[in-house]
């Protein structure tokens, strides 16, 4: 190891991605996954150690914050950035990460704000964390009975109008219940490329890399894995063998229908899971048309599709937005799998629940709605249209999907029945249409529904 590579200091790399995070636009997967690039000989418990603090302070800033109000006279709001971050990270140590002794978060938290030039508040970041420490049995949390929306608020991390707006829809009960599963979720889940290997010969090479393999819940070429350093390290991976992907997405091309032949457009299908997994099932026929609005998102399809080896679909640029007039009545399958507001996969990008705006959605509806009114255009009689999101709120879903019936008269729902799994079957997908919530489904957050045209 060279000197340089000594010198990093863990936390002050946790520092910098929550201040890119927190305090500025990066996403949390992406911050994380540039920092462990750069330091690629961080030895594995080191890069655990950097993960492991960095995403939970992301997840439980709401609660830290709460907590750290509660000792310091001056609150996180006022604080300048490097020191709300410092506290966060010492209290996240103090409250979630019993390898590390209180004693040590303080000091390296004291270490930290001085290295960061903040000589004069070493006695604070020291006071606030010791008091904490001390007194962590006496905080004051909210009481579930009298106060139910700040319990679920402080004791989740989560932001007033994303629960505001999911009490008009669920029950507290079932709030509650994904709320914590987004807390929880954390492990990979791939779909085996059957076109080039079986799952059990897939299983088997994993097993021999060293990868702790686990069954999916719902999907028989759908498996878990974890215990890996990098993706792109794994063999199996770069041998095109698999593509990660949630089990609530492979439904849609697995419910489809779609058969040997069939013309396919993609919509908007950057990175390319479920245009790659219905060209899968085409079983080296057919074509896939996948488009999506920039030539970077499309180099992400094109790299997915060279690596699974996929010789039957097409990756171009292509506005959603905009009417494609030679397409119109060719399709035997649409995928609409649009831009949402993404609040499904809180359980993997944490930061989306700070992200996202309440204007957002609106917008976001709006947009769903154009693109649905060019995607009818291209089914041809006969023809499904599966549309989805990866959310969880009624305007972005279940409201598109009655819109869409009220517009079209020429479309239907079509069971999705005919190949749903058995513990999936509900009297929603007898009709067309799945909502998948975390918690009381062991997946993301996920919509879809499917349209026949008449
Ligand atoms: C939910 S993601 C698609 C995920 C993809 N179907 C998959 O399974 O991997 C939505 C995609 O819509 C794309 N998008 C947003 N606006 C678009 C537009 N006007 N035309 C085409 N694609 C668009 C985004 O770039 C993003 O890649």
């Amino acid at each position: 190891m060279t000197k340089e590579e000594k010198k990093v200091n863990l936390r002050e790399l946790s520092l910098l991605i929550l201040i890119e995070v927190l305090e500025q636009d990066s996403y949390s997967n992406v911050a994380i996954h540039n920092t462990l690039l750069k330091y690629q000989y961080l030895e594995k418990q080191d890069r655990a150690f950097l993960s492991r603090l960095t995403e939970g302070v992301i997840e439980r800033v709401i609660e830290i914050d709460y907590i750290i109000n509660q000792f310091s006279k001056v609150k996180t709001t006022k604080m300048k950035a490097p020191i709300r971050n410092i506290l966060r990270m010492g209290v996240y140590q103090i409250m979630y990460m019993d390898q590390v002794p209180d004693r040590a978060a303080c000091n390296e938290a004291v270490k930290l704000a001085q290295r960061k030039g903040f000589y004069n508040l070493k006695g604070f970041v020291n006071g606030v964390l010791r008091n904490i420490s001390r007194k962590k049995d006496e905080i004051l949390w909210p009481d579930k009975e009298k106060q139910p929306k700040e319990y679920l608020m402080v004791t989740y991390s989560f932001p007033e109008w994303i629960l505001n707006l999911w009490l008009t829809e669920y029950s507290y009960e079932q709030i509650e219940e994904m709320l914590k599963a987004f807390l929880e979720q954390k492990q990979t889940t791939i779909r085996c490329n059957q076109t080039k290997v079986t799952v059990e010969e897939l299983r088997q090479q994993l097993l021999e890399e060293k990868i702790t393999v686990k069954e999916g819940d719902y999907l028989p070429f759908a498996l878990k894995i974890s215990d890996y350093n990098y993706l792109k390290k794994i063999k199996a991976f770069r041998q095109g063998l698999f593509q990660v992907q949630d089990e609530s997405s492979m439904l849609v091309a697995y419910t489809s229908g779609v058969k040997n032949g069939d013309y396919v457009i993609d919509l908007c299908a950057a990175p390319g899971g479920k245009s790659t997994h219905i060209a899968e099932l085409l079983n080296k026929t057919g074509i896939v048309s996948a488009r999506d609005v920039s030539e970077d998102k499309v180099a992400f399809i094109n790299e997915n599709v060279a690596r699974l080896e996929l010789s039957n679909l097409k990756a171009e640029v292509y506005d959603a937005t905009e009417l494609r007039k030679e397409d119109i009545g060719k399709a035997d399958i649409v995928l609409a799998d649009l831009p949402c507001s993404g609040l499904g996969v809180i359980g993997k990008k944490t930061d989306i629940k700070y992200k996202t705006k309440k204007e957002d959605i609106e917008a976001l509806a709006e947009l769903q709605r154009r693109i649905l009114s060019q995607a009818v255009q291209y089914v041809k009689p006969g023809g499904i249209l599966m549309y989805s999101t990866c959310t969880i709120n009624h305007i972005e879903n279940i409201d598109n999907v009655n819109w869409l019936l009220e517009q079209y008269k020429e479309f239907e729902l079509e069971t999705l029945d005919s190949n749903m799994p058995d513990n999936l079957k509900s009297s929603t997908t007898k009709r067309g249409y799945l909502q998948l919530l975390p918690g009381k489904h062991k997946t993301d957050g996920f919509f879809f529904a499917k349209f026949r045209r008449k």
